[in-house]
């Protein structure tokens, strides 16, 4: 029996072996390691008597318990309730120790409360990771497999009272620091009382407002992001109002169509009866305020923490590039914001924008300094590679947005344009093995790649389903791997061009 095995042991032995039915018995028993600290309370819950003998548990015996508690990942879990209980003791005490050390306000759910939690460093966000991931993992067992499968089924109500709360604009119903009947409510709306009442006080369940007295509503800080946040607003409605309904015609969608990788045969597609006849651009883009809808939701996404220009900037060896005055060409690059912050670092590299024309025709000004190394162009990405022989043909979150017969595709229509040595670099989402992320981190990337089927029948996609795909575009492609920076939530995918020397000048 190894040392964890054996304090493992003792540990379930303490625990379930101790009749703790009052703190005073428990105060008897704090030899006992972790059962000392932990009281079972009237109700059966768990609790830890206080702070101090808490900390004093937490340095002895169980040490290695707690050690390899935090380091669980995902399902394989310890099975351990102490074990997860004393996880969340040991990395709140970090976390909230930092918050006050900085000078952090704590975080809480009132309507007064910070929206965002702060910036953290490195060891504190890590203690933030283990606590979501072992709340969570307690909170699984407590429930049982059968009761966690029962509601999880039931979680599409949570998008329904957030719906009407979108599209009656409750929150935005009374100011944030007053309150209003449900009958105030429903009359500023337009929406009888009872479905008034029944969608908040569903959405109370989720903080989201609450009822200081009855029939009286009130913000929480849940409700205030809601009325005063226009990126938020325009996310919840992006998702409740295009990507609900489109989740839930994917399997239609697959039945009438399986294995599709056409984006007119979506879900979104049935949703929005354009099965064979758009994909979900051309709908949004005859809707102006669907699309502008769409795009303040991507920002307000990919605004986000892990998303930064910064870390492709920072991460990628530019240098010798720059050192011989080589060419970037942006695939699909927006109005060139990213090729705009790597000419301010590097003096020497010339970029091309490529876009749709009307994307080209809206380009800003470029400040005059960088304006001679940056040039738009107006390129169909599914066609054939105007520039040829430059040094790097860069997509930014652009081969997520296409299923594999289209990505293949726009590799390949590279092939032309390609000097020996010229490199493909992809900036998007990669994957990642099961369990190599906290379950909620694989979680986020995992529901991306099912946004990407659901709207478009595109896919996000593992290192090894890029190295596929390079390897079946043209065996002329050597695939270098991903590297995805610390922090980051985006990969940096590389292949170089070893095939037929096709470049001319860029
Ligand atoms: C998700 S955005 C990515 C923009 C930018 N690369 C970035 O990092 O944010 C996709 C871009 O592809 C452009 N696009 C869509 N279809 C295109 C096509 N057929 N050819 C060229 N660009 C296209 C869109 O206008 C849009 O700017």
């Amino acid at each position: 029996m190894d040392k964890l095995q054996r304090t493992r042991k003792s540990f379930s032995a303490a625990s379930w072996s101790l009749p703790l039915r009052s703190i005073n018995q428990t105060r008897q028993t704090r030899n006992f390691g972790a059962a000392a600290v932990a009281v079972e309370k009237e109700n059966g819950s768990l609790d830890i008597i206080n702070q101090n003998e808490a900390t004093s548990f937490l340095q002895t015996g169980t040490r290695s318990l707690i050690e390899e508690a935090s380091q669980v990942k995902r399902g394989s879990s310890t099975n351990n309730l102490i074990a997860l209980a004393a996880t969340i003791m040991k990395e709140t005490q970090t976390l909230q120790n930092f918050l006050q050390e900085s000078g952090n306000e704590m975080p809480g759910l009132d309507v007064d409360a910070p929206l965002d939690f702060p910036k953290l460093p490195e060891n504190v966000k890590k203690s933030r990771e283990h606590i979501i991931r072992a709340t969570k993992e307690l909170g699984d067992l407590i429930i049982g497999p059968t009761e966690s499968v029962r509601w999880m089924a039931w979680d599409h109500n949570d998008s329904l009272s957030l719906h009407a709360i979108y599209h009656y604009k409750i929150a935005k119903s009374f100011p944030v620091n007053s309150t209003a009947t449900f009958a105030e409510i429903a009359e500023k709306v337009g929406l009888d009382e009872v479905n008034v009442k029944r969608f908040l006080r569903h959405a109370m369940t989720n903080r989201i407002f609450h009822e200081p007295s009855p029939g009286v509503v009130a913000h929480t800080a849940g409700s205030r992001v809601l009325a005063e946040n226009q990126a938020m607003d325009a996310w919840v409605g992006f998702c409740v109002e295009d990507i609900w309904p489109a989740s839930s015609q994917t399997v239609k969608a697959i039945e009438l169509n399986p294995s599709s990788s056409e984006p007119t045969q979506a879900g979104f597609c049935v949703s929005n009866d354009t099965v064979n006849k758009e994909p979900m651009f051309a709908t949004f883009g005859k809707d102006h305020l669907r699309a502008k809808r769409m795009g303040a939701a991507m920002a307000s996404l990919t605004g986000g923490e892990g998303y930064e220009v910064s870390y492709m900037l920072d991460n990628y060896n530019w240098a010798p590039i720059d050192a011989k005055g080589g060419t970037l060409v942006d695939i699909g690059g927006s109005h060139g914001f990213f090729c705009v912050e790597l000419a301010h670092r590097y003096p020497n590299m010339k970029f091309i924008v490529q876009e749709l024309p009307e994307t080209v025709a809206s380009a800003p000004k470029l400040d005059e300094d960088i304006a001679d190394r940056i040039a738009f162009q107006a390129h169909d990405f599914h066609t054939e590679q105007p520039v040829k022989g430059a040094d790097i043909y860069f997509f930014r979150w652009i081969l997520h947005n296409h299923s594999d017969t289209y990505a293949l595709n726009m590799l390949r229509q590279l092939i032309p344009a390609l000097k020996k040595g010229a490199r493909v670099v992809i900036n998007d989402h990669c994957l990642p093995e099961p369990g190599q992320e906290s379950l909620w981190d694989e979680k986020i990337i995992r529901t991306m790649d099912l946004i990407m089927l659901t709207l478009l029948n595109a896919r996000e996609r593992s290192a090894g389903d890029f190295e596929e795909l390079f390897r079946e575009a043209d065996n002329g492609f050597r695939f270098l791997g991903v590297k995805r920076p610390k922090g980051c939530r985006m990969s940096i995918v590389e292949a170089v061009w070893e095939g037929e020397d096709f470049g001319g000048e860029a």
